[in-house]
């Protein structure tokens, strides 16, 4: 990119509102897939997100500017040698740039979506996260109510429903990469190996599979995994990710679930940054800091080795280098992701950043990161650059005069001229309309056979209903779960798999009115030890909710029992986030404590720090223990009503 051309006023952006902008799905010529035009195996996204409370309580200055659909501008303060301060500018365009009110819907649009379309005609699709910790990778990704991988899930069950997918069904698989080693999240950890299969696919033996068919339970399966995944605290992101996490929804058939038929992976990265700069929190101990040394080491490693093997994918190389470490290649030398790089696979990097002024060199390296990872052919290069040069152009040129738009163009002609690198202006029609990224042979799927479910049947994007009638108006709302169907749920016991800890598993079978169908078999040991039902044990508490004898439940309505399903759903979250705070509070504590024994600090300053975590811990068991009361009670009521 030309960053002479960023050095000008800036109109503020505010917000994409892209969703308007879609094409409709009805019309084959017209389908929205960004994973189109002479490169369509990898798209690059920028996502930024907002200042945080804290930022803005310090008045950090946000010093990066979203400028159109595609291109972001850093302000890097710096310093002269005679210490004079001065802003340097640096311009980045990638596949698509998300300012901070872009929320996950209108980046899934973008970004997963075409992915979900992609796997449904066989094939094979990566989204991952990049970016330094605290930057929004998680939220981007892996957010338990509105992450990509809930919108994608809430897409790809209401497109199983179709009866040209009657005969597939989604399996979840959710896994880390932790210091080089593969676990199930969904396995007590166990240790996974991966080898490749007689026809070059990528096969994470052992790993444990669900078939499941709608969002509250890939959400409960979700949580369950993240409950176990490897975090810590480091300065900047309080329940910071130490691994890879990986999250695979896989399509196969239902009468073989041999016969593979597409594969969707989400990817949260470990903080990129992690190994150069990690925070107060990670110094506190000789022992914490060689930890996070050899962590960060190795997440790094994994890093570089997954950015090369995406440029090589990009640039067509014929030998990818999988070799290079465990994320790239898991265990015994195969690549976990292998089979998401290789062929006719589509990947999306979507690098997160954080917009304040102290993390503005971690943001810079995110960038170039992502910029070079998007390194591409020379054609298409100056294709960007004429690219971003029409948008900063458009968007200066907006409010001139004509007087003065033609000398602006004159003076950036000259700019051009000077450096070697001229672009017609009028030829591209830069003052007519304004691009919005999207290239006008945008075609559904190239030239490729493309099945006859997304000719037709995909109604207008402006009604948010990309899958057709039933889908929900919001897939994830507290409306849409399934167990707001108490009518519906059975407590049949099944076996799902032949495997020993899943002798017993629950099925909840939906109701005909919620329109979806089938069952979700959910293994036992997930339900059972989700942190949602490992909270202590309140028996001591005052609240009898032992059952009368009288059995007559049938007087509770269906809108009560759809009530106490509501409010059980909330106590599981709240008595989660407490959980998450209390085990912040406690590992907070106890590196303080071994800080201060290292650093020869008194016993007195560890008392106090003690007493301070006694008195937030009891507040945290206070309204952990309100909640619970507040639920029990209702059950009690439930019984007196029946
Ligand atoms: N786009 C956004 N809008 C609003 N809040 C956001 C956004 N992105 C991130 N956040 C908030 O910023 C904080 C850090 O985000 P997150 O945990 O996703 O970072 P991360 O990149 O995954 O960090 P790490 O690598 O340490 O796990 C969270 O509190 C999150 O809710």
């Amino acid at each position: 990119m030309d960053a002479s051309l960023a050095g000008r006023r800036i109109s503020p952006s505010h917000g994409r509102g892209r969703a308007s902008t879609l094409p409709t799905l009805s019309a084959r010529s017209r389908i929205p897939s960004p994973f189109v035009g002479a490169r369509p195996q990898i798209r690059v996204c920028v996502r930024k997100r907002p200042l945080s409370k804290k930022e803005l309580l310090r008045n950090e200055k946000d010093i990066a500017t979203v400028n159109g659909p595609r291109t972001i501008l850093i302000n890097e303060p710096k310093t002269k040698v005679d210490l004079t301060k001065y802003v340097e500018q640096h311009a980045f365009v990638f596949d698509d740039v998300f300012d901070y009110e872009a929320n996950n819907e209108e980046v899934y649009k973008r970004t997963a979506l075409p992915l979900v379309e992609y796997i449904f005609r066989g094939g094979k699709a990566t989204c991952f996260a990049y970016g330094q910790t605290g930057s929004g990778k998680t939220y981007t990704m892996l957010d338990d109510k509105q992450g990509l991988y809930v919108l994608a899930a809430r897409d790809i069950f209401n497109l199983l429903q179709r009866p040209e997918f009657n005969h597939l069904a989604a399996y979840i698989g959710f896994y880390e990469i932790y210091q080089g080693q593969l676990y199930d999240l969904l396995n007590q950890r166990k240790k996974l190996f991966a080898r490749e299969d007689g026809k070059k696919n990528v096969i994470i033996a052992g790993l444990q599979e669900y078939s499941i068919d709608n969002v509250d339970a890939l959400m409960q399966v979700f949580d369950y995994g993240n409950t176990v995944r490897s975090t810590g605290t480091t300065g900047a992101n309080a329940d910071s990710s130490r691994s890879h996490a990986i999250l695979q929804i896989v399509l196969k058939h239902k009468k073989n679930r041999k016969k593979f038929h597409g594969k969707l992976s989400f990817i949260d990265l470990a903080g990129s940054e992690r190994g150069a700069d990690r925070g107060d929190a990670d110094k506190q101990t000789r022992h914490a800091l060689y930890y996070v040394e050899m962590e960060g080491a190795e997440i790094n490693k994994s890093l570089l080795a997954l950015k090369e093997c995406i440029r090589a994918l990009d640039q067509d190389k014929r030998h990818t280098p999988f070799r290079q470490s465990k994320l790239t290649q898991a265990c015994c030398n195969i690549n976990v992701l292998k089979d998401s790089f290789v062929g006719n696979s589509r990947t999306c990097m979507i690098a997160t950043i954080s917009p304040n002024i102290s993390n503005s060199e971690h943001t810079l390296n995110t960038l170039r990161y992502a910029d070079r990872v998007k390194e591409l052919k020379s054609e298409r290069d100056r294709a960007d650059r004429v690219a971003a040069g029409l948008e900063l152009a458009a968007n200066e040129l907006r409010g001139l005069t004509d007087e003065q738009r033609q000398q602006y163009y004159s003076e950036a002609q000259a700019k051009l001229e000077a450096e070697g690198d001229y672009v017609n202006y009028e030829n591209y029609g830069v003052y007519d309309d304004v691009d919005e990224g999207y290239d006008d042979d945008d075609q559904v799927f190239g030239d490729e056979e493309v099945s006859d479910f997304f000719e037709e049947e995909f109604p207008s994007d402006e009604d948010h209903d990309l899958f057709g009638e039933e889908m929900p108006s919001d897939g994830i709302d507290d409306d849409d779960f399934i167990s707001d169907n108490p009518g519906a749920i059975s407590s049949s016991f099944e076996n799902d798999k032949d495997s020993s800890d899943m002798m017993s598993t629950l099925t909840i079978t939906e109701s005909p009115i919620s329109g979806r169908n089938t069952s979700t078999t959910i293994p036992s040991h997930i339900q059972a030890s989700s942190s949602y039902s490992s909270s202590p044990d309140y028996s001591s508490s005052a609240i009898n909710t032992s059952r009368p004898s009288d059995n007559s439940s049938h007087s509770i309505t269906h809108q009560e029992m759809e009530d106490f399903l509501k409010r059980h759903r909330q106590t599981l979250r709240d008595v989660s986030d407490t959980g998450k705070q209390e085990t912040k509070l406690l590992a907070n504590f106890t590196l303080g404590m071994n800080s201060n024994s290292d650093m020869g600090g008194t016993h007195e300053i560890t008392v106090g720090a003690f007493e301070q975590y006694l008195d937030e811990l009891d507040g945290l068991l206070e309204s952990k223990e309100r909640v619970i009361s507040e639920l029990r009670r209702k059950i009690t009521q439930l019984w007196r009503r029946s």
